[in-house]
């Protein structure tokens, strides 16, 4: 098993649920190694659908979901748009919650904790209670906790949707030094076609139905994401072609 071989394949999926929607249609994916992959496409387009299916959420109606590493499949990072935080609970227990329930005590968990907390720019904040906390902050703390059990794959669903612009620039160039940091491969939702552009090393478009793959859109790895490649020629390409691809996956519904 290379390392080139991927983290894991989807292949031939179909995903119907009881009311008759297909979801997905004979849908693959081999998700590479270390990779900042983004779905892009219209709503409903089945790509939260996708992400609960690698997740192991929901089960395929055909096809197969194949793990490279089965240890990988079992410790995955799920960061949701909402920070779905336990309102009850203060920073360390929200962020301690995957670990207590993999059988650590509070303890033995405080370490990694405490060392999340301040990769997430969060270490003065230990006490504080979810409601006294911005919007920004308490997707940290829900980043936090996607990724205490360092999973191999952090999967984020429109995570930075209901954030304000400056707040989600900060967040993004944040969330890629952890990525890189910790070595996670991401997949992650998003409406935005700048900040597919900006985070991802790779865009797939969806079409609006069955979640076919329209294009996909290399961008290269080697390119420094910061404020000059937000200004210059090549993401502005980018972003043209992420544009042109999700037209097309409207396809028909936007005549
Ligand atoms: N549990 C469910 N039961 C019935 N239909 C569902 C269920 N979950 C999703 N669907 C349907 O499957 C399709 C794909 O949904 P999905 O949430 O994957 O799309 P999406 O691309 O993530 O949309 P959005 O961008 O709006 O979040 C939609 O038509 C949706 O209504």
């Amino acid at each position: 098993m290379g390392a080139a071989e991927p983290l894991v394949s989807l292949r031939g999926i179909g995903k119907s649920f009881a009311n008759g929607v297909a979801a997905l249609e004979n849908f693959d994916l081999d998700l590479r190694d270390g990779e900042f992959l983004t779905l892009l496409g219209p709503s409903g387009c089945g790509k939260s659908t996708a992400l609960r299916l690698i997740a192991g959420l929901v089960t395929p109606s055909a096809g197969a979901v194949d793990w490279r590493d089965a240890a990988a499949a079992h410790n995955i990072g799920f960061v949701f748009q909402e920070a779905t935080l336990l309102p009850w609970a203060d920073v360390f227990d929200n962020v301690c919650l995957p670990l207590r329930l993999a059988g650590k005590t509070r303890e033995a968990a405080a370490p990694l904790v405490r060392e999340t907390l301040a990769l997430v720019g969060l270490a003065d904040f230990e006490t504080a209670l979810p409601r006294q906390l911005s919007g920004g902050m308490k997707m940290r703390v829900a980043i936090a906790r996607g990724l205490v059990t360092r999973p191999k794959l952090l999967l984020m669903d429109e995570p930075f949707a209901a954030l304000d612009e400056v707040t989600r620039f900060r967040l993004g160039d944040d969330l890629l030094a952890m990525k890189r940091r910790l070595d996670t491969t991401i997949v992650f939702v998003t409406h935005s076609i700048y900040e597919s552009v900006y985070l991802s090393t790779r865009i797939l478009a969806l079409a609006a139905r069955g979640g076919a793959i329209v294009d996909a859109i290399d961008i290269d790895a080697t390119i420094a994401r910061d404020d000059e490649f937000r200004a210059s020629p090549a993401f502005a390409q980018y972003c043209r072609r992420a544009s042109a691809a999700l037209r097309s996956a409207y396809g028909e519904e936007l005549r």
